[in-house]
């Protein structure tokens, strides 16, 4: 059968019953208590198991003229019932080898009562006993089916208590308390079903027939001592439920002696054993399902079945998280159709966290415009107008695929695509399994050997849902198709944001030919030059991102006002003293490195705005150069030169150099960085770093100029210095 046949079946069952389920745990958890409380009364006597009858009764005798009945309780104490030397009658917990009274038996408390009739019948008598004998024997199969689940996800019986990879903690802790905790519930519900079977004459509950002997009095026996009698020589008051006492003076009376698995009748006067009753399996079994079920008779055994129901809530919450996990592995409506998408986003997700990645990227684009289409992997078909195609998926069991992607393969066979089209396969998986990654291992290479699949990226991998591995996917796919992504890891962290106030405390004016304006907000927040501001304009869910600068604990940021720019438009209206609701995402990748001996920063256009900050902040005096492209000289451009004239004075900049695209010598940054290739080359090999923020583009022209001079300078590629960490990149 396969795996999803039993954890719908687990599920389904744990649906139909985990009210009736919530209010057995609650009070079974309660009635364990009472077991341990009673055992702590002192009424039980050291040494209990070895008395026997012949120890016992003739000390009683000595004591009591007159005894009715002695029993002994699930808490081995012995209760007596008879009359003292002054013929009044008594009941009492007494010593069985002494008599000596020892306390007065109780009726448990009324709240106990209560608990016990709402656990055994909900208070609905005989119906109640129905559902709550039903609830135990779904209890059974959800207990069986939860076995088959684990032995599944281990491969086999043999790795049963192998070690459980924490992908999640509700998933983490419904397996791992499932395997130590099974064999209490299995014993729980086992009992509760054997009881209630019997009850309900399923199972054939046979009446024990007391016989009832014809007295044969011999006139001249002679009275053996009640210590010599051998069945009471040979019989323990362990295994005595209950003696009832003969008259003294009526020969024809008899010991009748009801033991746990048996009924005696022992004559008075000999001693003789006149009649046995074996009690049927069937009771035997009753009085031990009762012990194992109730913990009654063991006060370790009813804390064990007390951790076990109170576990069996915490299944029923952590049951409930993980089917909560695998709805979100469903699907938004789409704002373009599969016909019109130009990007296809298609998610193989079992547990939701991959269509969480999908979701960030997916409403990347859309806040960019780009006609996005995303789907589960089993709705792959044909997409007429796709450019690109991109795959996030998780992998489970041996290499396998996640529900939702089971048809995929069978389904890229099926319908191929109509135009050439570049992929890019994301796995999603964790190290701590054998198979890392192992089902977009498979797909990257399927795709591959589609005629109309062109590779954008190689495979890239994702272990244990880290956010940091997914930008360096996020970081290629994005410079490779000059489409703005966000690199910051926090924003893909999974957390929910938390919205903050952001008070603006002040805006500049925009020069005329160079639409660009800054605006400095204050915020009790902690944050750093490189993190992001997402802005949320239109009041939706959706984001937009500046890059921050940190200047005099305010935070600054630095806009190009575009003429249908949601973002810039919205923050170009705010006025002084506004306050706006927005969340700072850390960017550790594209913080100043306050390490690095070195550092040369190259911007254009707004890019610039993360350096100002760096720059006012470099109280280590780090040497640092600074490369800039505008498109305009102006206002703007001039506040630029003084804030880097009073930083070089400062010695927090070294160097500051400017480049025109739109005046007369026009120049772009690259050619300011192809002119200093010396400088560069000293750098890097001095193990330097480079920053570039602004535009994509740039950074492609950049990282262009800069090969080209490690090849030439150095004779290596660039990305020798790359793969150091040598080059900081937060461009959009
Ligand atoms: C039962 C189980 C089996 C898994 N098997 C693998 C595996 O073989 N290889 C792997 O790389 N990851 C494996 N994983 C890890 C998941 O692929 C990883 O946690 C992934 O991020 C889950 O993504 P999702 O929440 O979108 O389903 C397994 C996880 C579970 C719970």
């Amino acid at each position: 059968m396969t795996l999803s046949v039993w954890r719908y079946a687990h599920l389904a069952l744990a649906i139909i019953s985990f009210l009736f389920l919530t209010m057995a745990s609650i009070t079974g958890v309660i009635l364990a208590i009472d077991p341990v409380t009673e055992k702590t009364q002192p009424y039980k006597v050291d040494n209990f198991d070895a008395i026997t009858l012949a120890q016992s009764l003739p000390e009683l005798k000595k004591v009591y003229p007159e005894l009715i009945e002695l029993s002994v309780d699930h808490n081995q104490f012995v209760t007596l019932e008879g009359f003292d030397a002054d013929g009044n009658d008594f009941k009492q917990f007494v010593n069985p080898t002494t008599g000596k009274a020892i306390g007065t038996p109780k009726e448990k408390s009324e709240f106990i009562q209560w608990i016990t009739s709402l656990h055994r019948s909900l208070f609905l008598h005989e119906t109640g006993r129905f559902i709550v004998g039903i609830v135990s024997f779904l209890l059974l199969l959800i207990s069986v089916s939860g076995t088959i689940l684990i032995i599944k996800r281990q491969q086999g019986i043999r790795h049963f208590f192998a070690k459980i990879n924490k992908d999640f903690f509700a998933q983490y802790f419904h397996v791992v308390a499932g395997r130590i905790l099974l064999i209490p519930i299995l014993i729980i519900s086992l009992t509760g079903t054997y009881l209630f079977l019997l009850r309900f004459n399923v199972i054939p509950n046979p009446e024990i027939k007391t016989v009832e002997i014809t007295p044969k009095v011999d006139e001249n026996a002679k009275q053996i001592d009640l210590k010599d009698f051998p069945i009471f020589k040979q019989t323990h008051l362990a295994d005595v439920e209950k003696i009832e006492f003969p008259f003294a003076d009526d020969p024809e009376e008899f010991y009748k002696i009801k033991l746990t698995d048996r009924e005696l009748t022992v004559n008075q006067i000999t001693g003789k054993v006149e009649n046995e009753t074996l009690y049927p399996k069937a009771k035997v079994l009753e009085t031990l399902s009762l012990n194992l079920h109730t913990g009654r008779t063991n006060a370790v055994w009813a804390i064990i079945l007390g951790i076990a129901s109170l576990n069996i809530l915490f299944f029923i919450y952590s049951g409930f998280v993980i089917t909560f996990k695998r709805t979100r592995t469903k699907i938004g409506k789409n704002k373009f159709t599969a016909d019109e998408a130009e990007i296809i986003l298609l998610v193989g997700s079992e547990n939701g966290s991959t269509l969480g990645f999908a979701n960030k990227i997916q409403a990347q684009f859309l806040a960019d415009g780009k006609k996005t289409f995303m789907a589960q992997m089993n709705q792959y078909q044909v997409y007429p107008n796709a450019k690109n195609i991109i795959i996030f998926t998780s992998t489970y069991g041996i290499g396998e695929a996640p529900t939702n992607a089971k048809n995929f393969e069978n389904l890229v066979i099926k319908h191929p695509q109509t135009q050439n089209i570049k992929f890019s396969v994301v796995g999603f998986g964790s190290k701590a399994y054998k198979d890392f990654c192992g089902y977009a291992v498979k797909i990257d290479e399927l795709l591959t050997a589609q005629k109309w699949a062109t590779r954008l990226l190689d495979l890239k991998t994702v272990n244990d849902r880290s956010p940091e591995e997914f930008t360096n996917w996020v970081k290629e796919w994005s410079e490779i198709n000059l489409i703005a992504l966000s690199t910051a890891p926090a924003l893909y962290s999974g957390k929910t944001p938390k919205l903050k106030a952001l008070n603006l405390v002040s805006k500049n004016t925009i020069s005329e030919n160079d639409k660009t304006f800054t605006l400095h907000f204050q915020t009790k927040d902690k944050f750093k030059s490189g993190d992001l501001l997402a802005i949320y304009p239109a009041n939706d869910h959706r984001e937009r991102f500046y890059s921050i600068g940190k200047i005099n604990n305010k935070l600054q940021l630095v806009v190009k006002l575009h003429e249908f720019g949601l973002g810039s438009q919205y923050l170009h209206q705010l006025k002084n003293d506004e306050i706006i609701k927005a969340r700072i995402i850390k960017n550790s990748s594209f913080h100043f490195p306050k390490k690095a001996k070195k550092v040369i920063m190259i911007a254009n256009g707004t890019g610039i705005a993360p350096f100002l900050g760096m720059i006012d902040e470099n109280s280590k005096l780090i040497e640092t150069h600074l490369y800039c492209g505008f498109r305009h000289q102006n206002e703007t451009t001039k506040k630029y030169q003084e804030f880097a004239n009073q930083q070089i004075e400062k010695q927090h900049l070294k160097h500051f150099q400017l480049a025109f695209s739109r005046e007369e010598n026009s120049n772009y940054v690259m050619d300011l960085v192809k002119k200093d290739a010396d400088l560069i080359t000293d750098f890097l090999q001095d193990n330097g770093v480079i920053m570039i923020c602004g535009a994509l583009a740039m950074q492609k022209d950049v990282e262009q100029v800069l090969e080209v001079i490690c090849q030439e300078k150095l004779g290596k590629s660039f990305d020798y210095f790359k793969t150091k960490g040598q080059l900081l990149t937060d461009c959009y």
